[in-house]
C-alpha cells in the first residue's frame, strides 16, 4: 500500500489514499507500528482519505502515533489539501475543499506559495463541550485554577472539536513539558484526556507556545492548539484576534473572526516522501 508523507511546521504524518472505502485502511494497532520513529516510518499520526457525502468532498479520519482517533488535526488538515490536490492532478493555487470531520466539516483552501487557509469552524468553551469536570457543564473554564503535579496553574478550557488546556506563563522555555504534559493530558478533570498548550505572550498579536499533544506527546507544533490559545488569549485579555503564533516548528496565522466567530488557520503544507508499505 503507497503512503505519502507530509509535514506542517515538523508535525508530521502518513497520509493514505482511502477514497476507494469508507473504512480506514490501517487499524489503530497498525497506525502505532508506522508511527513508531525507530521501527517504523515515523510520525505523529495516520490521516486518511475517505470518499465524502452528500455535504462534502471527501472524509478525513486520523490516528493519533498512540492509535486514539481525535476529532481534528489542523496541520493535519492542511497537508490533507495539499495531498488531494496531488491526488486529483491539480497544482492550482484558488482549490477549496469541504472535508467531514469528527469536528464537523472544515475548509482548507490551497493559497500561493504552499500555504493552506484553514476555516477552523467556530470554538466550543462550554465545561461539557470541552469535555471537563473542573466547573458546572454550562459553564466555561477561563483563568481557573488547577492543580497539576503539586503546582497551582491558571488554565483556560477551548474545544475545536477537540480539547485544549491552555496557560499563559512568563517563559515557555522554562516548562518541562516531558514531565508536566503528562499530568495535563491525564488528568481526572479531562474524561477524554486533553491536549495541553503553554503560551507566552510576546506581544498581542505575537504568541509563543508549546504543546504536549493528547496522544502524541510533545509536537513542533499543533493547529487546533494554535486556534485555542488565541481564544484564550482573547477571551483572557492576553492578545488581539489575529495573532501570529510562534510554535517549535514555525509559525501560523490566526484570526478569530469577529464577524462569524470562526477560526481561519494560514500555514504551510510540504510533501516529504512517498513510499511503499508492503
Ligand atoms: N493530538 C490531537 C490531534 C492532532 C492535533 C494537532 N496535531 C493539530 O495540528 O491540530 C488530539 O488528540 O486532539
Amino acid at each position: 500500500m503507497e503512503f505519502t508523507k507530509y509535514q506542517g511546521l515538523g508535525n508530521d504524518f502518513i497520509l493514505v489514499d482511502n477514497r476507494h472505502s469508507t473504512t480506514p485502511s490501517l487499524s489503530p494497532e497498525e497506525a502505532v507500528k508506522l508511527c513508531d520513529r525507530h521501527f517504523g516510518i515515523g510520525a505523529d499520526g495516520v490521516i486518511f482519505a475517505l470518499p465524502g457525502d452528500e455535504n462534502s468532498d471527501y472524509t478525513m479520519r486520523i490516528f493519533n502515533s498512540d492509535g486514539s482517533e481525535p476529532q481534528m488535526c489542523g496541520n493535519g488538515i492542511r497537508c490533507l489539501a495539499r495531498f488531494l490536490a496531488k491526488l486529483e492532478g491539480i497544482d492550482t493555487t484558488e482549490k477549496s475543499y469541504r472535508i467531514q470531520t469528527l469536528a464537523g466539516i472544515i475548509i482548507p483552501n490551497l493559497e500561493a506559495e504552499g500555504q493552506v487557509k484553514v476555516d477552523m469552524g467556530t470554538p466550543f468553551l462550554l465545561a461539557k463541550e470541552i469535555p471537563t469536570t473542573l466547573t458546572k457543564a454550562e459553564e466555561k473554564v477561563i483563568d481557573q485554577s488547577l492543580e497539576v503535579g503539586d503546582q497551582s496553574w491558571l488554565v483556560t478550557c477551548v474545544s475545536m472539536g477537540n480539547p485544549h488546556c491552555i496557560t499563559f506563563v512568563e517563559d515557555v522555555a522554562k516548562i518541562p513539558l516531558e514531565t508536566i504534559g503528562p499530568k495535563f493530558e491525564h488528568h481526572a478533570v479531562f474524561p477524554e484526556r486533553t491536549n495541553t498548550e503553554f503560551i507566552e505572550v510576546v506581544r498581542r498579536d505575537y504568541l509563543k507556545m508549546r504543546v504536549w499533544e493528547r496522544g502524541a506527546g510533545i509536537t513542533l507544533a499543533c493547529g487546533t492548539g494554535a486556534c485555542a490559545s488565541v481564544v484564550a488569549g482573547v477571551l483572557t485579555g492576553h492578545c488581539d484576534r489575529l495573532c501570529t503564533v510562534e510554535l517549535p516548528g514555525g509559525c501560523l496565522t490566526i484570526e478569530w473572526s469577529k464577524k462569524d466567530n470562526r477560526l481561519y488557520m494560514t500555514g504551510p503544507a510540504e510533501e516529504v516522501f512517498t513510499g511503499v508499505i508492503d
